[in-house]
């Protein structure tokens, strides 16, 4: 998902092009997701908030329009920008008038340091349940211990941005995963965010 305003980031640059240290942030997760073993295809959700992302992708990854040719490793898709949930919305129910039936995991494009490891292990997890879409949290205390500010808690835990579902427009029973990993932490949303992940990384 990179079609989100990253207002709190208070940058010119569109949040998915923020550089952090040598990259964007988006080239993390997508070369992450390229790693994984259990990943197949990547699509990029990007919106009127998020034009030279597409252009991006288009030169850096071979990105193709999903909805004219959707057999590129990485393609994307142009979504209203109306919300997280309405972008989301609008992109199944553009798969399943396709014809796709396939597991869809979405991730946020402000998360850095999820490796093709955790993503691996949270499919597989996925795959060995019996819901058809899962939902992964962190717990609150390891944004504590870093002192990282959650967007939201729910009973002590933080939506990860990190779910797995099918590809239907349809309200769907979910698992409650929780991942006590520091990398689900590190959401990058604002400057402090940045200055948090740099000092970790540079200890
Ligand atoms: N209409 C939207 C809203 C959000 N997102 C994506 O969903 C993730 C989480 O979004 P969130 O943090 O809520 O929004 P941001 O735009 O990243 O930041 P802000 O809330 O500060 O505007 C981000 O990768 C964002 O690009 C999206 O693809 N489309
Ligand atoms: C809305 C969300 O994407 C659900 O997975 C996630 O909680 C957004 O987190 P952020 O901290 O606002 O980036």
């Amino acid at each position: 998902m990179a079609g989100g305003r990253g207002k709190r980031l208070k940058s010119k640059t569109e949040k998915p092009l923020f550089k952090f240290r040598d990259k964007p942030l988006v080239s993390y997760v997508l070369n992450n997701l390229k790693n994984s073993k259990n990943v197949n295809k990547i699509l990029i959700a990007i919106s009127p908030n998020t034009p030279k992302t597409k252009d991006y992708l288009i030169e850096n990854y071979n990105a193709s329009d999903f909805l004219k040719d959707s057999n590129h490793e990485f393609s994307y898709i142009d979504t209203p920008g109306d919300g997280y949930v309405e972008d989301l919305s609008f992109i199944l129910d553009k798969l399943e008038n396709n014809g796709l039936n396939e597991v869809i995991l979405t991730i946020n494009s402000d998360l850095p340091f999820i490796s093709s490891d955790t993503i691996d292990k949270v499919l597989e997890e996925y795959y060995s349940c019996d819901e058809i879409a899962m939902s992964v949290f962190a717990p609150l205390t390891i944004f504590n211990d870093y002192s990282i500010e959650p967007s939201f808690v729910f009973d002590d835990l933080i939506p990860s941005g990190l779910n797995i579902l099918i590809s239907k427009n349809i309200i769907q029973s979910e698992k409650k995963l929780i991942v006590p990993n520091l990398e689900l932490a590190f959401n990058i949303n604002t400057l402090e965010d940045v200055e948090i992940a740099n000092n970790l990384l540079n200890q």
